[in-house]
This record gives structure tokens, C-alpha cells and sequence, in this order.
């Protein structure tokens, strides 16, 4: 990643170049398999659920809400880079030509004979809202909304790159904590140990974080961890990152 021009400004964050990485390719779905097998496991054997759900961070991709839009009536879909919201809006109409192996290797997990198309369907129908969020404002969702707190929130590789160190990271997840109804389930995925992300000719900095730290911050936040869970980075996602591998919390309010 030395060549790569260092920033943390996400309007250079790429969303086209994310999904063409992240989401199209046989790579892609190396590097994705792991936390899709995880959301998919968390949703089926942990009997979670709920009306709404807030994706906090989506990016360009809805990969994190697939399994969960089984088990919840509503998806909210957010982020702080003006050019994923807009992506994701041309996602929701389909105004982008998708990418489908994420969405068939989901499939596969549900062993259900759905066309990508159709999962892909389920999905949008569940979608009420594409909002912007900044996690480290007190009010992420701005002062103005009023549109209710959340029975579910996931939030995947959005923490630790919005902020630089941990009490930074313990702020954010207070702040993400305060849209969660009481007795929630937060998903939280992140990396551990590692302080750079390429999207396309950028490596966006972000707080080197680890296990006790993650742990600490949720439970300061008032969190009852469920589950705990690293994973080594792959060959393929190390072409990308400075991680030292990845957690998974799933933790309730
Ligand atoms: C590495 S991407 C992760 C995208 C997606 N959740 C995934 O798992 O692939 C990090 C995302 O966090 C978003 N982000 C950065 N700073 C943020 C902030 N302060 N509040 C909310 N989202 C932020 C970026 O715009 C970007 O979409």
C-alpha cells in the first residue's frame, strides 16, 4: 500500500471501485465469506430480530443486511459519504447493474431457490430509509431526525475508520448505542490491530484497535457481549489492509 496517497477525507472513498473490489470478483467473495457465514449464523442460531434495523456505515454495499433482512420488517441503510448514499439510492431503484455473487453465495448459505435477482428483491422491499449518519456526533443520525431508535443495529468496518484513537472508538460506540432500543443487539465488525484500508488510490487511516479495547468500550456502553469472535485477514484481503485480522461482537443493550 506505500504508492497509495494516505487521507481521511471520505469524499475520496470510491464507491464503484469498493464494489468492484469488495463485491464482484471470485476475490471479492473470498474476502467477504467469512462475514457473510457470520451474519448468517448470528441471525438463524441466535434468534435475533426485531422491527427496525439501522445498518450504521453501509457503504456502497448491502452485503451486511442480506441474511438479516429475513428477520427484520425494516431496513435503514446509512453512511457519511455523500457518494455512497447516492450509490446506494441507485441500488434501491436499480439504476446500477448489481453485482450477484455476494448475493447467490448468501443464497447458497439459506438454501433457498431464489434468483440473485429475487433475494436481491427481498431486500430492496424491506429498505425505508438511506440516511446520513456521522458516529461521531452525539446525534449520528443529525439533531433533527425523530424517526425512532432501532431493534437491531449492525455496524461493519465503520468504527474504527471513523476516528483515530480509542476514546474516539468508545465515544462512537456510545453515540450508535444512544439509536439502539433498550434490550437491542448491536453486531459489531470491525478490524483489529491494523490502521490502513485501500479504496482505490487512498489508504484511509483509522484506529489500530484490540480486543480488550473493543470489549471495554461495549461495556462501558452498557453492552452484554454474547459472542466474541476474531478471524485471520486472508491472502487476498491483505493486498488491502495493515489489519492484523478481524472481530465480531454481538452484544445486547
Ligand atoms: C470500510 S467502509 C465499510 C463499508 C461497509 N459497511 C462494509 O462492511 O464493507 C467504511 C465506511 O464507513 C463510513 N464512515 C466513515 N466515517 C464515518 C462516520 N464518521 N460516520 C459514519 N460512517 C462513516 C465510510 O463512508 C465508509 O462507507
Amino acid at each position: 500500500m506505500e504508492d497509495l496517497t494516505e487521507t481521511r477525507d471520505y469524499a475520496n472513498f470510491d464507491p464503484y471501485w469498493y464494489v468492484e473490489h469488495f463485491n464482484a470478483t471470485d476475490e471479492a467473495l473470498i474476502i467477504m465469506q467469512t462475514d457473510l457465514d457470520n451474519l448468517h449464523k448470528i441471525f438463524t442460531e441466535y434468534n435475533i430480530g426485531g422491527k427496525r434495523l439501522l445498518d450504521v456505515g453501509t457503504g456502497p454495499t448491502i452485503h451486511s443486511v442480506i441474511s438479516a433482512s429475513r428477520h427484520v420488517d425494516e431496513i435503514f441503510l446509512s453512511d457519511y459519504a455523500p457518494q455512497n448514499l447516492e450509490y446506494l439510492r441507485k441500488w434501491l431503484k436499480k439504476d446500477i447493474s448489481e453485482p450477484t455473487k455476494i448475493i447467490d453465495y448468501v443464497i447458497s448459505l439459506e438454501g433457498c431457490k431464489m434468483t440473485a435477482e429475487e433475494r436481491g428483491n427481498q431486500v430492496r422491499e424491506k429498505v425505508r430509509g438511506i440516511l446520513p449518519i456521522d458516529v461521531t456526533s452525539e446525534t449520528p443520525l443529525g439533531s433533527a431526525y425523530d424517526g425512532g431508535k432501532f431493534d437491531v443495529i449492525i455496524s461493519s468496518y465503520c468504527i474504527e475508520a471513523a476516528v483515530l484513537d480509542v476514546t474516539g472508538y468508545r465515544r462512537c460506540i456510545e453515540h450508535v448505542s444512544s439509536l439502539l432500543n433498550k434490550g437491542g443487539v448491536l453486531i459489531n465488525i470491525g478490524d483489529l490491530e491494523g490502521e490502513y484500508s485501500q479504496v482505490g488510490a487512498y489508504k484511509f487511516q483509522g484506529v489500530s484497535i484490540n480486543k480488550q479495547e473493543v470489549q471495554s468500550a461495549m461495556a462501558q456502553a452498557g453492552y452484554t457481549i454474547k459472542l466474541y469472535s476474531e478471524f485471520p485477514v486472508t491472502v487476498e484481503e491483505a493486498r488491502y489492509t495493515d489489519t492484523n485480522g478481524y472481530y465480531i461482537v454481538v452484544a445486547t443493550k
